[in-house]
């Protein structure tokens, strides 16, 4: 009895530690929005999501801004971001020059001020790839953070 009391304080101190270490919150993360996938041939990875495995796919959208073009499966409860590089300097290209049939690239969640957010971000020392969100695929603002900061995940975030 004793000893689970002792053990309930260490972890409700360390609980209180943890938090007093991240220097200010954000409203925090809402719905997760998708997962994307670099495919080295997106038509051929269009195909096996709609004709085989039965899904709703979007058009293909060029998005230069970002260097890459797009198909979203859409799914009941989320999204699929196929992408292939676009142009010259795509921030996929390498990936997909050490993944030859592709990966998973990035996970997308939503956040409802992106401004708050990537000011949090910037205050705990975790890098943004760009000092500020850009408009992406869903047409509102997306920032994307250094995977090493994120436990070797690239995240996006992207204002609800
Ligand atoms: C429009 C849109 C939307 O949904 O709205 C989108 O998603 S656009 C999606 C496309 N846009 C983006 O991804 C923008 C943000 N991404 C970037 O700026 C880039 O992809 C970087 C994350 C900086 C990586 O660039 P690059 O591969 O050229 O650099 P690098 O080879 O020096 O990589 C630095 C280190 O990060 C690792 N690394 C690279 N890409 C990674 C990834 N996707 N996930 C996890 N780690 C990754 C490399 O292996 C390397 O680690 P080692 O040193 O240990 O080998
Ligand atoms: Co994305």
């Amino acid at each position: 009895m004793f000893r689970f009391a002792r053990f309930a304080l260490c972890r409700q101190l360390m609980v209180r530690h943890v938090s007093a270490t991240a220097k200010k919150s954000f409203s925090g993360l809402g719905k997760f929005n998708h997962v994307a996938i670099a495919v080295p041939n997106l038509e051929k990875a269009t195909a096996l999501y709609r004709d085989i495995l039965g899904a709703k796919v979007s058009d293909v959208q060029d998005l230069p801004e970002h260097g890459v073009s797009t198909v979203f499966v859409e799914l009941p409860n989320t999204k699929i971001e196929l992408l292939h590089p676009f142009g010259e300097d795509s921030p996929i290209a390498k990936f997909l020059a050490k993944n030859k049939s592709g990966g998973i690239h990035h996970i997308c969640v939503e956040v409802n001020n992106i401004r708050e957010a990537v000011a949090t971000l910037q205050t705990n020392n975790i890098r943004t790839l760009t000092k500020e969100p850009k408009i992406g695929a869903h047409g509102k603002p997306v920032i994307f953070c250094h995977p090493k900061d994120c436990n070797g995940v690239l995240l996006e975030l992207e204002e609800a």
